[in-house]
């Protein structure tokens, strides 16, 4: 069993698109994925939070990454004792893959002796996702910007916006690859070109904080409409939540979860709930903050290996 400081990953949610931003623009939530590591004798996983149907061996996501890390440096994974701790629901559109895929990078980049900077670490991220939004976002934290050509990635990390968010998060799981398989192949030229100056708009007010030009830079017509079908209440949330305080809506990464910025968060959270409540779609409704920072990795001293990784101590 290799020696090492017991450490924890601590990873935030994200939201990816914010409309045209498709598989570009990432924004850095406040809620985390929290990763604990200990040596131990042989590979153990426990889940608290979300995730109870998580594999807990190597078929584990986490596992997975870790593992192909250390293949590429020529080195095989130590064993240890992994306690997750999960508030980033999965399938919902809130980058639950991504910090996995962040916090198994991050991890064995420790474990490796810290081979790959953050840029390096981001263009591994972004193979195993084939888009730097989410990844980029829970890697950076803020707004991530970036651009994947399937080979590089080039990007800009901004500050968040300071402003509430609120999202509308369904019990219905809608897995990535689902609500990809809906997208079609080809785009009208001046489709393509409108959904291109939204974007363009997009990245713009959130730089020169020109907060009442989100609305109509986060229209898209890259991927919101196809999946309308498939995330209940977006169709009228996008038609009509910019009435009850929402400076812009769009549908968060691959839903089924619903995101709006605002400066009115409790009206905007009673639209949401009457919204899916005549509906009849069990949902939760809530506030959460723009995070300015990413992934962090800090070394702890851990009294025993209990139930949850055991009591975390010092930082
Ligand atoms: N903490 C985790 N540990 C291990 N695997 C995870 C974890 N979180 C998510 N996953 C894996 O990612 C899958 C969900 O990924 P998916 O891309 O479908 O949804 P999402 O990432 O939550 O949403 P979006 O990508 O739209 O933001 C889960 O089924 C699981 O396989
Ligand atoms: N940009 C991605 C985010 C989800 O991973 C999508 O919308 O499919």
């Amino acid at each position: 069993m290799k020696e090492f400081q017991p450490f924890r990953v601590v990873i935030p949610a994200s939201s990816a698109n914010l409309g045209p931003g498709f598989d570009s623009i990432g924004l850095a939530l406040n809620r985390y994925l929290q990763l604990t590591f200990l040596p131990h004798e042989q590979l153990k996983i426990q889940v608290k939070g979300f995730g109870e149907t998580l594999p807990i061996d190597e078929n584990n996501l986490i596992i997975r990454v870790m593992k192909k890390a250390f293949d590429e440096h020529g080195q095989s994974l130590p064993t240890f004792h992994l306690s997750i701790e999960n508030e980033i629901p999965l399938a919902r559109g809130l980058g639950s893959s991504a910090a996995a895929i962040v916090g198994g990078l991050v991890a064995a980049n420790h474990l490796l002796g810290n081979p790959w900077n953050q840029e390096q670490i981001l263009h591994q991220a972004t193979k195993w996702e084939d888009h730097p939004d989410n990844v980029g976002a829970s890697l950076y934290g803020g707004v991530m910007i970036g651009s994947w050509d399937g080979h590089h990635v080039k990007f800009v990390q901004i500050e968040p916006p300071e402003l509430d968010v609120v999202v509308a998060i369904p019990d219905a799981t809608l897995f990535t690859k689902q609500a990809r398989q809906v997208l079609p192949e080809f785009y009208r030229r001046n489709d393509a070109v409108l959904v291109s100056s939204r974007a363009n708009l997009l990245t713009a007010a959130l730089l020169t904080k020109r907060w009442e030009l989100l609305s109509v830079a986060m229209e898209d017509y890259f991927h919101q409409p196809y999946r309308e079908s498939l995330v209940p209440g977006l169709s009228e949330a996008l038609m009509t939540a910019s009435q009850e305080g929402a400076l812009g809506v769009a549908l968060s990464g691959a839903g089924p979860t619903i995101l709006a910025f605002t400066q009115e968060k409790e009206r905007l959270i009673a639209y949401f709930e009457s919204l899916f409540s005549r509906l009849e779609v069990s949902a939760v409704v809530e506030s959460l903050q723009t995070v300015a920072e990413g992934v962090k990795l800090q070394l702890t001293e851990v009294e025993e290996c209990s139930t949850f990784g055991g009591k975390v101590l010092g930082v």
